[in-house]
């Protein structure tokens, strides 16, 4: 070998989990090999992979790659240079990438669940050891929103941020607006495409964006993972009527996860939401994702593309692992910070417990059709001090006696809106449960 040839050797990689998106990542490094020479410099070659049953139909080909069924035969593979961890779940997961460092390989990862549960300490051990972990595909899948808030954004103080960030949600949410089609089955569609969790409560119970939440809020902010305080609400109590009163008001319903930095704390939550229709994060449908950020300098950026399945999730896999080996040459210390701000420099800002967040809402009830009802209603609001913005009524069905009332509120602390909640529970010309959805204008 000539002197200055030695970095030209392929860089060796060990791929964990042969599932959706390392699947997706054998084929994006197959098809797009010379593209990614050309930009990384080396060639990349995956030499050791693991799965649970090495017997199932693949959607790549592992021919030349030696097979597993241990990732920590992967992890102690003296050879492989870098680590690919797309197994998910948080228990082996976290195990053998502990294991990764402490052997001193980089690590590209796709598992939110873990980086926002278990990030702070395994960036501690990465950053002890010197080595990467890079997760460019835990968040928002494709689109480069990690690298947009870490570098793109760098120069800005982070205002706040609010994304759809949950594919399977938004298609959920999409296909009972556009197509009147029941919940489970839209779910059965999105799991058989791919881009459901193991686990799809973590998709419809909001646990998934909370995870993406608690990892892009660390990064905007400049402040540990603080999973466990992300307020986390899903979609499954959003019904069609409320979609269909929502358009008529003209805002959609978005399953939202909001960071926010206000005078007194950082809000965390993740909820459904109405947005005003002429947003254009409101009108990001299906499996897309959408984030906005707004920077104090450059105001207000949206990052827009799909979240979820193999090829859009190994774009972010493979580009990380692109950073990954350019790296390689460069000291520790001059690489990007994991949460973009050096470790001594994280600030523990305090985050703000629900019942402090201030936000508009939607509410709907039915009542009984007789006169007072009304002037009860918008009393118990001016007693709380909440003001509407705007109250409808839509007339029964004919032969029912009860009436829809759709009511908007302005913002109101949510402490406020639990007393509110309370009342209306008491009042007799209420039936049923009062459905309370928040609006935000996202301005
Ligand atoms: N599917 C997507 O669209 C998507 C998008 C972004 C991030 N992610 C994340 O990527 C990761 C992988 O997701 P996926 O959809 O590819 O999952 P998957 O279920 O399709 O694949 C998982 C693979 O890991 C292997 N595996 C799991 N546990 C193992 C163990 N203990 N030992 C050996 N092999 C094991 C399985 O055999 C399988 O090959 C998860 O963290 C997920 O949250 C997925
Ligand atoms: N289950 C996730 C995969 C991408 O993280 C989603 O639907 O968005
Ligand atoms: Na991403």
């Amino acid at each position: 070998m000539k002197e200055g040839e030695e970095n030209m050797e392929p860089v060796k990689v060990g791929l964990l989990g042969l599932g959706t998106v390392g699947g997706g990542t054998i084929n994006l490094l197959q098809e797009n090999a010379e593209e990614i020479m050309r930009r990384a410099g080396r060639g990349i070659e995956v030499i050791h992979a693991c799965a649970r049953d090495l017997n199932k139909p693949r959607i790549c080909d592992t021919e030349g790659i030696s097979l597993s069924t241990d990732p920590n035969e992967v992890v102690d593979n003296p050879d492989v240079d870098v680590i690919l961890e797309l197994i998910g779940g948080e228990g082996m997961a976290r195990d053998v990438m502990l294991r990764a460092i402490e052997n001193g390989k980089h690590i590209v990862t796709a598992n939110k669940a873990l980086i926002a549960k278990h990030g702070n300490e395994i960036f501690a051990a990465a950053e002890a050891r010197g080595v990467i972990v890079a997760f460019e595909a835990a968040v928002a899948g494709g689109i480069p929103i990690i690298k947009g808030l870490r570098e793109g954004l760098a120069a800005n103080r982070i205002e706040w941020l609010a994304g759809i960030i949950n594919g399977t949600g938004n298609f959920i949410l999409t296909e009972m607006r556009d197509e009147d089609r029941d919940f489970a089955d839209v779910l059965a569609e999105a799991q058989r495409l791919g881009y459901a969790e193991a686990d799809p409560t973590f998709d419809v119970e909001g646990i998934d964006a909370a995870h993406k939440l608690a990892i892009m809020a660390s990064i905007a902010f400049g402040m540990p993972l603080k999973f466990d305080r992300v307020y986390t609400e899903g979609i499954t109590h959003v019904t069609r009527d409320d979609v269909t009163f929502a358009e008529e008001l003209g805002y959609r319903i978005k399953h939202l996860g909001i960071a926010r930095r206000t005078w007194n704390g950082i809000e965390l939550r993740v909820h459904p939401t109405l947005i005003p229709e002429r947003q254009l994060i409101a009108n990001v449908d299906g499996v897309m994702n959408a984030v906005v950020v707004k920077g104090n300098m450059v105001g207000p950026t949206l990052y827009y593309g799909a979240g979820a399945g193999a090829e859009p999730t190994a774009s972010a896999v493979v580009a990380d692992l692109i950073d990954v080996v350019r790296a390689l040459s460069c000291a520790p210390e001059s690489r990007v910070p994991h949460l973009g701000v050096h470790p001594h420099a994280l600030a523990d800002e305090s985050i703000l417990a629900m019942d402090e967040v201030e936000t508009a809402y939607y509410l709907r009830m039915q009542v009984v059709d007789r006169p007072g009802v009304l002037a009860d209603l918008t009393r118990t609001f001016a007693d709380l001090e909440i003001s509407i913005e705007a109250v409808v009524q839509k007339e029964p069905p004919p032969g029912e006696s009860l009436v829809t009332i759709i009511l908007l509120t302005r913002t109101v602390q949510e402490r406020q809106m639990v007393k509110a909640m309370e009342m209306l529970g008491k009042m007799d010309a209420i039936f049923g449960d009062v459905t309370r959805i928040r609006l935000e204008y996202l301005q």
